[in-house]
């Protein structure tokens, strides 16, 4: 299939058009001369953090998987036995001040947990990860930006969806070499896979897979592709929440086959602020955002998220585990 370049370094009115166009079909594109991406020092914090000892890591992992810890939405996931997903990941949102109101009030708010400075390393990982989540967060605005210029919106069409403590997550994740039995629900056609089919929830993706393979699309006709790696570019998917803002775009399935190496990945989630309406963006025109729109979800993001991710129950979030 084929994946559309948007070079960030080129005449905007064209990006515009070019990300438009590739939102709406195939819903994936790459994107070259990202600001701050740079994926050899990403690969390298991240292979820090999992070559961490298991205790270190669980130190940080949600309540889920560690009764002694309190956080519940950010934090480490460890592989989990018997699920067919075969990943381990830790997670980062914005760093804010511990007695920040919207931290005291919401599980999606709580603070980001770190290793203490007396893990030798962990000051550079922490200053390496609030290092980048800010260069995806100006990524974000940027590409909201094109976005509304290629819909022939002001620039700032979209911005009041990002003003208020965007929700943004950082995924660092590993998919370590398979041990023990394969599950049958990780067999499809031939292949064994380590991330399931999925829409990703949010609003953009951009993915980081390094030289890894693995990534596939669902094409328009049903069949699975392989997403190319072309280095030093970022991969950009559509979310449902795109798709329910804007009423139009696709959100496409994707899924990653596990080709028996050991593989690392670092999606950055972009997501508006919790209370950001996300319906106010125009009416749905494609299929796939008429769907999304009719259902009595919730119309601010954040309450809107934690339906769908119930609904879709993931792995990592058993149903009831961000409940307020
Ligand atoms: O690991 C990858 O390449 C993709 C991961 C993914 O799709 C996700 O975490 O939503
Ligand atoms: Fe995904």
């Amino acid at each position: 299939m084929f994946i559309p370049t948007l070079d960030l370094a080129g005449e905007r009115g064209e990006a515009a058009k070019q990300l438009v166009a590739a939102l709406e079909d195939p819903g994936f594109l790459y994107i070259k001369n990202v600001q701050g991406y740079d994926p050899d020092e990403l690969l390298k914090h991240t292979e820090w953090f999992f070559s961490l000892p298991l205790d270190v890591r669980m130190s940080l992992a949600r309540r889920e998987w560690n009764p002694k810890n309190s956080n519940r939405y950010h934090g480490y996931c460890p592989v989990i036995p018997g699920v067919a997903d075969y990943k381990e990941n830790v997670e980062f949102s914005l760093d804010l001040p511990q007695d920040d109101p919207c931290v005291l009030s919401n599980v999606f708010y709580e603070p980001n947990v770190w290793l203490p400075d007396s893990v030798s390393g962990a000051a550079d990982f922490k200053e390496f990860v609030l290092k980048y989540y800010q260069s995806m967060s100006d990524l974000l605005l940027e590409v909201a930006h094109l976005l509304a210029i290629g819909l022939g919106k002001e620039e700032n069409y979209f911005d009041e969806l990002f003003l208020h403590e965007p929700m943004s997550t950082l995924r660092l994740m590993h998919y370590p070499l398979r041990e023990g039995l394969i599950p049958e629900a990780a067999r499809k056609e031939g292949h064994v896979l380590s991330c399931l089919e999925h829409t990703d929830t949010v609003f953009v993706t951009f993915l980081c897979t390094f030289g890894y393979r693995g990534l596939q699309i669902l094409e328009g006709g049903g069949s699975w592709s392989d997403v190319e790696v072309i280095p030093d570019c970022l991969i950009m998917n559509a979310g449902d929440a795109l798709v329910k803002t804007t009423g139009r775009f696709k959100a496409t399935r994707h899924r990653v086959v596990d080709y028996g190496v050991e593989r690392f990945s670092v999606p950055f989630f972009a997501e508006p602020g919790y209370y950001a309406d996300i319906t106010q963006y125009g009416a749905p025109i494609s299929e796939e955002a008429i769907a999304l729109c009719s259902t009595d979800l919730p119309n601010q993001y954040g309450p809107w998220l934690r339906e769908r991710l119930n609904q879709k129950q993931f792995s990592d979030y058993p149903t009831g585990s961000i409940q307020e």
